[in-house]
């Protein structure tokens, strides 16, 4: 059996498939319809959309296979991922990288295999839409025409995974992608023992920025803001735009006091923006800070909902 070797890019590889959130995710519909149409459409047993993880294949949409990862060293589809074109397999006991191969030797007895590798905008390929029988067989160029063309349509739904968990204009994390990501980064504060803050930040007067320098500078205030925040917070801390002036921000390791620092940096950072950009009208904020308490918030929705509530009567005592 041949070990798929990793891809030259592998390290952006691996953080791209990452900042797509989409590994052990549910079951989605519209990638299930891509793998029911490929079984119908090639009379195959099993189709697959597979994503090649660090050690796993992991299967976000699997038709016809009660497993739902396997280890990547006995995947097809990390050789598959090896090329840009499709990967094909006609009999894999005719084949010296596969014939002793456990997915071969016992369950599912794979004899055929044809996988087509799923690229993403920056070139990195996350992995295939396969297909999978168990006998022998080929693909003639128009099924390769057709396998290609599911392949890209399950290439745009992995885009639109990403775009649903961002925020077009500042490319922070929106709030579906703020609960994913800010859930996780909870978990893994609870699990260690270490501490988790939770801070949300409401612009003051921003209707007025709209409405005196027009959108467009509304737009460009809410971007610098999303720049300062990118700057003062760490990579670990999760940073999101709930919408319209809202921002929320989950700071892993810290506690009230280590948040309140990194407030008070902010709050210095952004004077010396408004000192110098002279837009004339300064960029502020009110927030409300929270720590996590595991006793008190079964949730991430509570911490948020706690933290809107701390800065509503923070905005509400200082204007
Ligand atoms: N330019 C721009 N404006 C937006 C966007 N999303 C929401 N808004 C506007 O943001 C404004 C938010 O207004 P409010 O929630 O009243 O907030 P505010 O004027 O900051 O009032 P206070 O928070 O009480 O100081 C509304 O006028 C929205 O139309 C956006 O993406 N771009």
């Amino acid at each position: 059996m041949l070990i798929p070797e990793k891809p030259d890019n592998e390290v952006s590889r691996i953080d791209t498939l990452r900042s797509f959130n989409i590994l052990d995710t549910a079951p989605e519909e519209r990638f299930d319809r891509l793998t029911r149409l490929a079984k119908r459409i090639f009379d195959v047993p099993i189709a697959l959309v597979s994503l090649v993880d660090v050690n796993r294949q992991w299967f976000k949409s699997c038709m016809g296979l009660s497993v739902s990862e396997t280890p990547r060293e006995i995947s097809f589809c990390g050789h598959a991922i090896l090329s840009d074109e499709i990967f094909t397999v006609p009999d894999t006991l005719a084949d010296e990288r596969f014939f002793d191969n456990p997915l071969v030797t016992s369950d599912p007895h794979i004899r055929f295999y044809a996988g087509c590798p799923l690229t993403v905008p920056n070139g990195s390929k996350l992995g295939t839409l396969c297909l999978i029988d168990m006998t022998p067989r080929d693909l003639n160029e128009d099924d390769r025409k057709l396998l290609r063309d599911l392949a890209s349509m399950a290439e745009q739904e992995i885009a639109a995974v990403q775009m649903a968990t961002l925020d077009e204009l500042t490319l922070l994390s929106n709030r579906r992608g703020f609960e994913v990501l800010g859930q996780h980064a909870l978990n893994v504060c609870k699990r260690i023992n270490k501490p988790a803050s939770i801070l949300f930040f409401d612009l003051n007067k921003f209707k007025k920025i709209n409405d005196t320098y027009g959108h467009a500078e509304g737009d460009y205030a809410l971007k610098k803001f999303s720049e300062i925040l990118r700057l003062i917070f760490r990579d670990s801390d999760v940073i999101s735009r709930l919408g319209g002036d809202e921002f929320v921000i989950l700071l892993t390791n810290a506690n009230y006091e280590s948040s309140s620092e990194v407030i008070r940096r902010l709050r210095q950072k952004l004077d010396e923006y408004n000192k110098k950009a002279e837009r004339g009208y300064d960029i502020s904020f009110s927030v409300g800070q929270i720590e996590y308490d595991s006793e008190k918030h079964a949730s991430l929705a509570d911490l948020i909902q706690e933290a809107d509530a701390a800065m509503y009567v923070k905005k509400h005592t200082k204007h």
